[in-house]
Order: structure tokens, then C-alpha cells, then sequence
């Protein structure tokens, strides 16, 4: 059995006595700005932790809001049950507010108190707004055999930002010899030279790639460190501690020019040449790259084998040296785990989360790895756990129609794939 096809559970983690899971995440470890390495306001069971120490309850609030479906609802408002079948009644035995039902056609308003109680039980703690950071066409056509032209990665990225995505990777700076498919980085920068508000990163491997990034107008950068000593070397050809060295040199360099870093670490659960990766040395790399400067550490399972029960442990780690408000999560989704571990991560504290349009992903050096998690899959998630984050699905749903169309293949997003049957259904009616 491949280290890929084995399955990393807890036992083969290292012992978290060091870490106090239950102090961190009760309602107890709310504490003001000053105390808590900058954590500022941050969401623990269901309480926002303001920066005056006192935590209030919010998620009546959050409960209140709508939760989006995608099939149209109905009640009968004169006894307050749902009634049977037709056009206009109701299924899912929910009670609902007609006038709310009226303006949201799609959407249906909790008012029961047993719903409500049982919402709060199981989704306390999940933030009300997640920052999805698109990464299709960086991560999801670097591998991408056969060349995609400049001009469908830019129109992919302009689709994309039409959606609401407010970050969205464009390409790399790395070598053509190591990802051919990013040989046109410059002329992608050049395609999309015009896109106003919204941030448009790019991945710098060294300061050469910096500087050439730089050179054609990218305005944020992000630089890529592993946990893993094997996949560091395979990917950037050199050790994890080289890396840092690189990295600093980068970190500088940008920090004259005001231009803000994300870090990446790859790897965090586990690696394809050295199984489990403890957590610990995941929390090393982070904190480093997050020392450096970068303002946002993304936390990468590369290849795709993390459960829910091997993120929290990792989260915990890293999470004990940098406030949880600067991390995001990057899940590849070669087990079908990544909407429970992005859900986990929530419930940890986490807001912003990388994806890919159409599941497009896997990465050159990470051999079986597949596509990272759907942007399509993450965005109906969320939706129906009423979290925001301004994303139109529609929009999304159509760029992902669009680069799937162009690579010839179906789109890798279950939600996407669903969504197209329920429409092509409902033109037959
Ligand atoms: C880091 C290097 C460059 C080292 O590659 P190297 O071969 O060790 O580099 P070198 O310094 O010895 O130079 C060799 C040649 O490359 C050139 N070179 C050197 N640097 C650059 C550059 N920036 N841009 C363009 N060219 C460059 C350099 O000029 C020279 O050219 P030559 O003299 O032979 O003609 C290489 O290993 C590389 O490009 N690796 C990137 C691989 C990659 O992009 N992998 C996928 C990233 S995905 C990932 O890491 C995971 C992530 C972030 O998605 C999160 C997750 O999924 O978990």
C-alpha cells in the first residue's frame, strides 16, 4: 500500500499533550487584542471575542439569517405547517415567514425553536463571512498536460472575478523548465492588466521569480514552503531550511516595494515520500513564513489524505503560534474529505479558505495528488450554513462550465455537475 492509499489517522500523530485543545477553544479563552498575540476579534463557540474582553452571544443572530436552497419552497401560513405536494406548498416540513418567502424565493427562514437549538448545538463558531481565495488558474491548470492559451486562462480569471471572487491566483513565476503550463506568466499578468478590485497573486519561488513578477505589474505574492523535507527538495529543489533562506531574501524584497506576502505550507498532513507529517513541524514552517511577514499562511494537504480528525490536531498546532485570523486552508480532494475538513476548520476559528473552479488541480511533484477542493462545492456549502461570501454561484457556476468545456472533461464539482442536471431537467418540464 502507498503512502497515498493509506489512510493517516490519529494514532500516527505525535501526542498534543503541549497543546490545551479545551483552554483554546472554550469560551473561556476569549481575551482582549493585547493579550492574544493580535488575535483581535475572533469566533469561539458561538461568541465573537471583541477587543474589550467581553463576549457576547451571536449566533441567535446567525441563526436568523437565510439559509439559501436551491428548490423552491413554500408553507401553508394559516396553520403553520408545510402542506402537500404542488406548486406552491411546501416540502421539508420547515416553518416559514411568508412575506420572507416572498422576497426570497430560494430561500427558506428558520423560525422554529428546535431547529434553531439544534443549529446552534452542532455550528457554533462558524464565522458569518469566509474569504475564498480562488486558485483554478494557478493550482488548477499547473498540471495541467497540454498548454492551455494565455487567452483562455485570462478569460478563466475574468469570469472568475465576475463571480465576486475577491482574490484570485493568476499564474506563477516559477521556472518553465519545472511547470511549462506557466511558461506565459508575464502575458497572463499582461491579459489581466486591466482588472480593478480585486487582488491578483502570483507565486514566486525565489527572488528571480520575484522580480520578474514584480516587472510585470504584480501587485501581491506568494511564496511556498513544505513541512516535508522530501516534497520541499522534489518541488523547489532544495532542503525546507534553504527554502526559509530564500524566502527571507523575497520577504525583504517585497517589503520595500509594500507589496504583501501570503505564505503557503505544503504538505501538513501528510506527504507522498514520508507518510504522516507531525504537526509541529507544519506549526515551524508556518510560524517562520508568518515571522517573515506574509500576512496570511495558507495551510496546504498537498495531496489530498487529511480527515477531520488529522486537521484539528495540525489546526491546533499551528494555531498555539499564530492567531487563527491569519491562517487559510487548502484542501486537495483526492479522498473526497475536504468539505468535512473545511467544516472542521471553520469550527476551529478559520475564515478564509482556497479552492478551485470545476475541482481544476493536483499539483507536478505531488504524483496522485488530485484536484483541489471545488469553489462551486465550497460555495454551496457555505450558502446552505448561511455564511457569506459574495460569491454568485450562477456566475461561478459558469466559469467553471466554461474552462470545463475548454479542457473537454466534466467538471470536477459535484454541486456544479448537480446544479446542470437540475437545470437541464427543469427545461424539459
Ligand atoms: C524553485 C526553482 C526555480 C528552482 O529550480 P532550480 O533548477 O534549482 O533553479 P536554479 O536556481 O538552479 O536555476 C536553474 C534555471 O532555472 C532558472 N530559474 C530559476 N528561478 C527561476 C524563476 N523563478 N523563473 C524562471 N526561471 C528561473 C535559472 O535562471 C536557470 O536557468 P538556466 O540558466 O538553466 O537557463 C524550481 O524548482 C521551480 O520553479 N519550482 C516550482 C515548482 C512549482 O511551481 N510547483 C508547484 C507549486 S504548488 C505547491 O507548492 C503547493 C501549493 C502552494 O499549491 C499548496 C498545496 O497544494 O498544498
Amino acid at each position: 500500500m502507498s503512502s497515498l492509499e493509506e489512510p493517516l489517522g490519529l494514532e500516527n500523530l505525535p501526542s498534543l499533550s503541549t497543546i490545551d485543545l479545551f483552554s483554546r477553544f472554550s469560551s473561556s479563552a476569549c481575551s482582549p487584542r493585547g493579550e492574544d498575540a493580535g488575535m483581535g476579534s475572533c469566533w469561539i463557540e458561538g461568541r465573537r471575542c471583541s477587543t474589550s474582553n467581553s463576549c457576547y452571544e451571536d449566533f441567535e443572530e446567525y441563526t436568523g439569517e437565510a439559509f439559501t436552497w436551491r428548490r423552491q419552497m413554500s408553507c401553508d401560513m394559516t396553520n403553520g405547517k408545510t402542506s402537500g405536494l404542488g406548486t406552491n406548498h411546501g416540502v421539508y416540513g420547515v416553518l416559514c415567514d411568508s412575506q420572507y418567502f416572498h422576497d426570497h424565493p430560494y430561500s427558506f427562514y428558520c423560525n422554529d425553536k428546535g431547529t434553531r437549538d439544534i443549529t446552534n448545538k452542532f455550528f457554533k463558531g462558524i464565522p458569518k463571512y469566509v474569504k475564498i481565495v480562488e486558485v483554478g488558474p494557478r493550482d488548477g491548470l499547473q498540471n495541467e498536460k497540454n498548454i492551455v492559451p494565455t487567452s483562455v486562462k485570462v478569460e478563466l480569471i475574468h469570469r472568475l472575478v465576475s463571480s465576486g471572487l475577491s482574490v484570485v491566483e493568476v499564474t506563477s513565476f516559477v521556472s518553465p523548465k519545472w511547470v511549462p503550463q506557466l511558461a506565459d506568466a508575464k502575458d497572463v499578468m499582461e491579459g489581466v492588466r486591466n482588472v480593478k478590485g480585486v487582488r491578483l497573486p502570483v507565486l514566486t519561488p525565489n527572488l528571480k521569480g520575484f522580480e520578474a513578477a514584480v516587472a510585470a505589474g504584480a501587485k501581491e505574492i506568494a511564496i511556498f514552503a513544505s513541512a516535508s523535507e522530501s516534497f520541499s527538495k522534489s518541488n523547489i529543489n532544495c532542503s525546507i531550511e534553504e527554502s526559509l533562506t530564500r524566502y527571507r531574501a523575497v520577504a525583504q524584497a517585497a517589503k520595500k516595494l509594500s507589496i504583501p506576502i501570503r505564505g503557503y505550507v505544503s504538505c501538513v498532513v501528510g506527504c507522498p515520500v514520508e507518510g504522516s507529517i507531525p504537526p509541529s513541524k507544519v506549526a515551524y514552517v508556518a510560524k517562520e513564513l508568518y515571522d517573515m511577514g506574509c500576512f496570511e499562511i495558507s495551510l496546504g494537504d498537498t495531496i489530498g489524505v487529511a480527515t477531520p480528525g488529522t486537521v484539528l490536531p495540525m489546526l491546533a498546532a499551528v494555531t498555539a503560534v499564530i492567531p487563527v485570523e491569519k491562517l487559510a486552508v487548502h484542501f486537495h480532494d483526492t479522498y473526497g474529505q475536504s468539505l468535512p475538513n473545511i467544516l472542521v476548520s471553520l469550527q476551529m476559528g478559520i475564515t478564509a479558505v482556497d479552492s478551485s473552479v470545476a475541482g481544476l488541480g493536483g499539483c507536478p511533484y505531488a504524483k496522485g495528488a488530485s484536484g483541489n477542493v471545488a469553489t462551486e462545492d465550497v460555495v454551496y456549502m457555505l450558502n446552505g450554513l448561511g455564511v457569506k461570501t459574495n460569491v454568485d454561484l450562477q456566475k461561478l457556476l459558469l466559469a467553471g462550465e466554461f474552462i470545463s468545456k475548454y479542457l473537454g472533461r466534466p467538471s470536477g464539482s459535484k454541486a456544479a455537475v448537480a446544479l446542470s442536471r437540475v437545470t437541464a431537467d427543469a427545461s424539459k418540464i
